[in-house]
């Protein structure tokens, strides 16, 4: 194997440091701690951008040179002091060849907060600056590293906490989506070389009716993948945001009392007062490895006849909302709380109900329960796997088979496809309308536009050119 090229940590011309040097606090280095907070066994400080070497110098007099890429065992020693504050790896990555695309230092100390902190204080001291919340990634974007969609992927990693999580944000961290999005980008841009060959050379005849079925053809392709990852966000925000599982019921069933057996915790208050909840409780946690958002409500009341009415109009509205609602009663209901658990029933969409009966343990074993509800009992546990289960398969049912094709997960792409589905509409209607070209093109611009916020506001009149250089008159 071939040696590793050699880095050099030289001191600034000036005894100064780099702040002192003249850098503003724009250029200077970012640093921050990358690892977790609280005491660990190692913990990484990571460092990013111009100056990172020369800012380091001070910190390691004994050696002047570090391999590239490569783990070394050094003293960090404290400039003002003198003092070894730790024996630590550091490796250096020369730029563009880094995770920012700047010249950067990753420094793995032990990871203690004395250390961490003293480390970073010293740091800031000699020429570096506090990282923003995500700046190092939003470094590797404006250095085109990644692009948005990878940028968010990588977001969405470091918060992964179930297998769908990391599904979802691998296909964005890996640029898959990006990859598919620039694809339908280059689709339109070249469909629209056709209609600027036609703006361009009007008089190249009779190709011309043949040629405009060629773009309408390519922009239809485009247009059937667009709708495609569209149809694709139910899953994919499931799988990233987590699937959202309301908990209705009158007054008194023990809703708060599920969510607190769900979530294993006793976040919400329960007591025998009618009326506790009185407000939603949204809290995201795992249901046998998947992520739900379990939402409880206030008890619906019905305190005059008329209130049935809205009563099952709310369940109707958070139906709406939730991808799943638990319709909870309990085995010693009354005849009205009865009444308002079948009409809930029959007013939430049957793929989106689980009906329950609460407090099982307070009837005897050959109680009459109504068939298709699941039964449980808060207090002693009961039936709580089951529900569990069936909440977990509901989750697998809209998560599916995401391996296999790409899909979208956030709100952001959502309305960025939907915009460019309205362009790509109003192309096809301006071709009816019998538009010019100069109109149509001006609509796949404005598509095109749409899919570039996905991956990032690139400019693409680069790949205009491209495009047009592949590209042949009258073909
Ligand atoms: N120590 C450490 N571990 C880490 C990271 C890191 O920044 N540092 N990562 C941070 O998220 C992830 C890995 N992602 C990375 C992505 C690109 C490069 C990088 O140096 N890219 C260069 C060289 C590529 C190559 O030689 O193959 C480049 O893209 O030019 C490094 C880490 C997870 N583990
Ligand atoms: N015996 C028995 N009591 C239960 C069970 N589940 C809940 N309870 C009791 O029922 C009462 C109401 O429980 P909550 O969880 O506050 O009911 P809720 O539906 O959230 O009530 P509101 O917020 O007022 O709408 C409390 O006293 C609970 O201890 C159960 O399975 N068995
Ligand atoms: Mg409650």
């Amino acid at each position: 194997m071939s040696k590793s090229k050699l880095i050099k940590l030289k001191k600034l011309d000036a005894k100064t440091s780099p702040a002192d040097a003249g850098l503003s606090h724009t250029d200077r280095p970012i640093a921050a701690l990358a690892s977790g907070q609280g005491a660990a066994a190692v913990s990484i400080i990571r460092i990013s951008g111009a100056c990172t070497f020369s800012m380091l110098a001070p910190f390691f007099p004994k050696r002047d040179e570090f391999p590239e890429r490569e783990m070394t065992l050094s003293s960090f020693v404290d400039p003002e002091t003198g003092d070894v504050v730790d024996e630590l790896m550091l490796a250096l990555f020369a730029g563009p060849r880094s995770f920012t695309g700047e010249d950067s230092a990753e420094l793995f100390c032990h990871g203690g907060p004395y250390i961490v902190n003293r480390i970073l204080k010293s740091l800031f001291q000699h020429g570096c600056r506090p990282a923003e919340p995500g700046e190092f990634t939003k470094r590797a974007f404006l250095n085109g590293k990644v692009d948005l969609t990878a940028a968010e992927g990588i977001r969405e990693l470091v918060e992964a906490g179930s297998h769908q999580q990391w599904l979802a944000a691998r296909q964005l961290a890996t640029g898959r989506l990006g990859q598919v999005i620039e694809q339908l980008r280059i689709e339109i841009i070249g469909a629209m070389a056709y209609l600027e060959a036609r703006i361009d050379f009007p008089d190249e005849g009779d190709t011309q009716g043949v040629a405009l079925d060629h773009v309408s053809d390519r922009v239809k392709q485009v247009l059937t993948r667009v709708e495609a990852l569209q149809n694709s966000y139910d899953s994919g925000r499931v799988a990233s945001s987590g699937l959202m599982v309301t908990i209705i019921g009158a007054p008194n069933m023990g809703k708060s009392s599920l969510m607190n057996a769900l979530l294993d915790k006793e976040r919400a208050i329960v007591t025998d007062i009618a009326g506790t909840t009185r407000d939603y409780l949204e809290e995201r946690c795992l249901v046998k490895g998947r992520l739900i958002r379990l939402v409880d409500t206030a008890g619906i009341r019905s305190t005059e006849e008329v209130v049935e009415k809205i009563g099952v109009g709310a369940a109707v509205k958070l139906a709406h909302e939730a991808d799943l609602v638990i319709i909870l009663t309990a085995a010693n209901a009354s005849q009205d709380e009865l009444t308002y658990f079948q009409e809930a029933i029959a007013a939430v969409p049957t793929e989106k109900c689980i009906p329950v009966i609460n407090k099982i343990d307070q009837v005897s074993n050959d109680f009459d329960f109504e068939d298709k509800a699941l039964k449980i009992s808060c207090k002693t546990g009961d039936g709580i796997e089951l529900l569990r289960s069936d909440i977990a398969a509901r989750v697998d049912g809209f998560v599916g088979n995401l391996k296999e094709e790409p899909f979208i997960t956030s709100a952001r792409h959502a309305t960025a496809l939907e915009d460019c589905k309205s362009f790509l509409l109003r192309f096809f209607s301006g071709i009816e309308d019998g538009l010019y070209e100069e109109m149509l093109a001006f609509e796949l611009q404005h598509a095109i536009r749409a899919l570039s916020s996905i991956i990032g506001d690139v400019e693409h009149d680069d790949l205009l050119d491209r495009i047009f250089s592949e590209f042949c008159v009258g073909k």
